[in-house]
């Protein structure tokens, strides 16, 4: 689809354990990328991590996912749907060796936002909780600050109970494995996942969230605009992959989340198939993308376009909607709002880009003789 090949455009580079190998050649593309949030997948050998990442950002069909073949290297690619969402994730090869002296750990976990560990839930899972422990605890070494994921991964094919009871026990033997390599303050979150139903996306939405330091700032405009305007619920959607970069306060549930997915599916949808122009038009979702889908249940579903890649969408009670005026008033101040936070960001952005710039410079970051040696040092295990 013209929309999504606009924005998730860039194909994955492949390179081994030590991104600047191949990537030497150009070490300020390496630190503008460095700006960026890194979002690690991990896991054992056909647990799914790369269906995960087809299905979630270069919109692969999960049945498609069947035809993946195993990743030998670790394959970046690079996110850059929105201003909001921008960020880089690594796929890691199931057979990973951390004590292989090419694994640059310092490098990998060092710039690295969160670590997505992937446990497949229909198999045995003791490989991959001693495998989770070891990652954990060589990545905390390194960077305390990364956030933690576990995906309990492929839970389509088990019943509700079994469900239950694997994230228990899963959560149970991780955390008690954690403790015993003196790491019982290191938090992890569990999540059960599949590319079946919209439990992946939610599940990656809580962890891009989480590198959105103005997440805070969002959550409170979305509080405001919805107690102003009789609304439900609202979502800050990033319409490309469908994750909601930030809601109200007020809990999710599954069911509202999925009903405004399949909203942004019927509008991107439509948009192609009957908005375009003429052939050469790629981007129809545009300023005037709104939508109104009026439920038998008395809900009304409204969609509007916030910018070029973000979408809000809310559910009201239809007596709500009756006074469209005052939502919609209030949707444009909110969407004044969301802009200077854009502008905000942008500006910092630079100016840290800026600063990084100075200092590659006062430490003559060019020098190649200077480079070779630092990732003698860093390869050291
Ligand atoms: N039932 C089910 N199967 C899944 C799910 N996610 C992935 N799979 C299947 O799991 C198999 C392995 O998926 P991959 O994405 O290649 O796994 P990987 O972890 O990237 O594997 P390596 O590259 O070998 O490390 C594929 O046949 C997928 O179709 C899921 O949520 N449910």
């Amino acid at each position: 689809m013209s929309y999504q090949d606009e924005y998730v455009g860039s194909f994955p580079k492949d390179f081994s354990y030590g991104p600047f190998e191949q990537n030497g050649d150009s070490d300020n593309a390496s630190l503008q990328e460095d700006h960026k949030p890194r979002i690690l997948l991990m896991g054992l050998r056909r647990s799914g991590k790369s269906s995960i990442q087809k299905v979630v950002f270069h919109k692969m069909s999960p049945n498609e996912t069947l035809f993946l073949e195993s990743t030998n290297k670790i394959v970046k690619d690079d996110i850059n749907n929105s201003s909001f969402v921008q960020f880089q994730i690594w796929d890691f090869p199931g057979q990973i060796d951390f004590f292989d002296p090419t694994f640059d750990s310092d490098t990998i976990f060092g710039g690295c936002g969160a670590l997505v560990f992937v446990i497949d839930a229909q198999d045995d899972y003791q490989d991959a909780l001693d495998k989770l422990q070891l990652t954990v605890t060589k990545a905390y070494r390194v960077n305390s600050n990364i956030k933690f994921e576990v995906f309990i991964h492929k839970v389509d094919g088990l019943n509700d109970d079994y469900k239950m009871e694997s994230q228990r026990d899963i959560h149970h033997r991780a955390t008690e494995d954690l403790a015993e390599a003196g790491l019982e303050h290191v938090h992890l979150s569990f999540h059960l996942t599949s590319i079946y139903d919209h439990s992946i996306f939610e599940a990656f939405s809580k962890v891009v969230q989480k590198l959105i330091p103005q997440l805070p700032t969002l959550e409170n405009l979305l509080n405001i605009l919805i107690s102003n305007s009789g609304i439900e619920k609202a979502f800050l959607f990033d319409v490309v992959s469908k994750i909601y970069i930030a809601t109200d306060s007020s809990p999710v549930d599954m069911q509202s989340y999925e009903l405004c997915c399949d909203m942004i599916d019927v509008v991107i949808d439509i948009s192609c198939i009957y908005g375009m122009v003429d052939e050469t038009e790629v981007n129809t979702f545009n300023s005037q993308s709104s939508s109104l889908i009026k439920l038998n249940n008395g809900t009304v579903l409204y969609l509007r376009e916030v910018n070029k890649f973000l979408a809000l969408v809310c559910i009201l009670r239809e007596e709500n909607f009756q006074k469209q005026g005052v939502i919609d008033y209030n949707f444009l101040c909110f969407r004044d709002a969301i802009t200077q936070v854009f502008e905000l960001r942008s500006k910092s952005q630079n100016a840290a880009k800026n600063r990084s710039d100075i200092e590659l410079l006062a430490n003559g970051a060019g020098d190649s003789t200077e480079t070779t040696t630092d990732n003698l040092q860093v390869q050291i295990p």
